[in-house]
């Protein structure tokens, strides 16, 4: 399964995660520099974390204008998958394909830390290692990571079941709903704002995140 990394001007998460599909998982893995407009080749897209374009205006709100993401658009419109971390999240939301908007923190600080995540559903290709309820730990990293949607969007998430992940116990940035992590309507764009490639080598003490792509991966070798 082949997996490419976009990367923008000020991404600084790309490394991290192609070092778990790469190394970790053994999967081809190549970095689309973000002026690429031909990404036919890939299985999966990841949007990873970091300060694309120094985060100017709103974070993500640049990037989603770059060359690359015309393509994004439609790779994920023809059902394929991508997943948009941290700031890929961001991004994503930005470029409508997924709803609602990440603003900033409740308390106006950038926030380092590790949070509890309750696996909202485990029925996604994405969450098929986990178990529904599952409380697992994620580092966080964000000084926009408070989810916000109007009423009306908030509730046609919630009813299509398009929450993934909610934070467990204290909620760090002021989510809506506690709202973590949410997919599109049909489940293959995902997004997230913890870093579950930040909790995928054991050696770091936590591999909760590697199950995210693990699961992802035998889903994909189950359909061909
Ligand atoms: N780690 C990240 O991707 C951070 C995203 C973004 N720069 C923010 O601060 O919210």
């Amino acid at each position: 399964m082949k997996f490419g990394v976009v990367v923008f001007p000020g991404s600084n998460c790309d490394r991290d995660v192609a070092y778990v599909t790469r190394d970790l998982l053994g999967q081809p893995t190549r970095m689309v520099w973000h002026q690429e407009t031909d990404i036919a080749d890939l299985d999966v897209v990841i949007i990873p974390g970091g300060f694309s374009y120094g985060d100017y205006l709103r974070c993500g709100a640049i990037a989603r204008f770059s060359p690359v993401m015309q393509q994004v658009v439609e790779h994920a419109q023809k059902g394929k998958f991508v997943i948009g971390i941290c700031n890929g999240f961001q991004v994503l939301t930005e470029a409508g394909l997924l709803p609602g908007v990440l603003t900033k923190n409740r308390d106006l600080h950038f926030i380092c830390d590790r949070a509890l995540v309750k696996v909202e559903r485990s029925d996604l290709p994405w969450t098929q290692d986990y178990t529904t309820g599952e409380v697992i730990t994620l580092p966080i990293a964000h000084g926009e990571g408070q989810f916000y949607a109007d009423a009306a969007t908030l509730a046609e998430i919630e009813g299509n079941g398009q929450v993934v992940f909610r934070y467990e116990g204290e909620n760090p940035n002021g989510s809506l709903n506690n709202i973590a992590g949410i997919c599109d309507r049909q489940g293959n764009v995902l997004g997230m704002m913890p870093h579950p490639e930040r909790a995928s080598d054991a050696m770091l003490g936590n591999s909760d995140g590697l199950r995210l792509f693990q699961g992802l991966l035998e889903k994909v070798a189950a359909l061909a």
